[in-house]
């Protein structure tokens, strides 16, 4: 069995999970109240911004020069498609300049970027990509589990094309193969490190759901430093 395919079956009870979350489900059936899909947006944008940050310093932290470009023209995709994807939902959602500018990001958005932040600047390149892999894998599966799905709300069917294309599933597939050869070569100990980071990163999946279902707050307000 692949490593990819190993981890992919720990993770499966929270994967699971994931599918059938209202968040989730309500996407696809269009019942998902337009506030919380703002509000995912939102923490979205901000979640993204570390992301591709992260997928620099897998570049920085490549052994070879191709690899190295391959991670940074990631970063590259992330800011470029995510961000306008971001954008033009961000207009047709009516979140202002001002709303970004005073958005503080929730509790799950900031534990899960500072997960991966950590995991950037302390790990190898093997464990940065086991704790992005889920970040793909997992909408490659929601994208497919709800392909055919036609919600009446234009911007969730939107939402379902960005994500079942075949062009997502090549990313994806790329970065399950260079998990796996990276995995080849690395340390028990390591390959465990990379197991932890994939299970938590897809914990933090099915959390970011119920953060924005729930538009989640910190307990006590106004947290103007982050
Ligand atoms: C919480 C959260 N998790 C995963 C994604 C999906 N995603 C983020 S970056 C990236 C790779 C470049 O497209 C993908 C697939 C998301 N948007 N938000």
């Amino acid at each position: 069995m692949k490593f990819s395919e190993m981890l992919r079956a720990k993770a499966d009870a929270s994967w699971q999970a994931s599918f059938d979350h209202p968040f989730v489900t309500g996407i696809a059936d269009g019942s998902l109240p337009l506030d919380s899909f703002k509000y995912y947006m939102l923490n979205d944008s901000y979640y993204l911004s570390v992301f591709a940050k992260v997928q620099a310093l897998g570049a920085a932290k490549a052994a070879d020069l191709y690899t190295a470009s391959r991670m940074a023209a990631h970063a590259q995709g992330t800011y470029e498609a995510e961000l306008s994807l971001h954008e033009n939902f961000s207009k047709r959602l009516g979140i202002t300049p001002e709303d970004h500018a005073a958005f503080e990001p929730a509790p799950t958005a900031y534990a899960y970027t500072t997960h991966l932040l950590a995991v950037g600047y302390t790990g190898t390149l093997g464990e940065i990509i086991a704790a992005l892999l889920p970040c793909y894998w997992l909408y490659a599966e929601i994208g497919h589990r709800l392909q055919g799905m036609k919600p009446e709300v234009e911007i969730y069917q939107e939402w379902i094309n960005a994500y079942g294309g075949e062009w997502f599933d090549t990313l994806v597939k790329e970065q399950i193969d260079r998990l796996d050869a990276l995995a080849e070569l690395a340390s028990p100990a390591e390959r465990l490190r990379m197991e932890q980071h994939f299970l938590i990163s897809s914990q933090y999946e099915l959390s970011f759901w119920g953060m924005a279902y729930s538009l989640e707050k910190w307990q006590a307000p106004v947290m103007e430093v982050l």
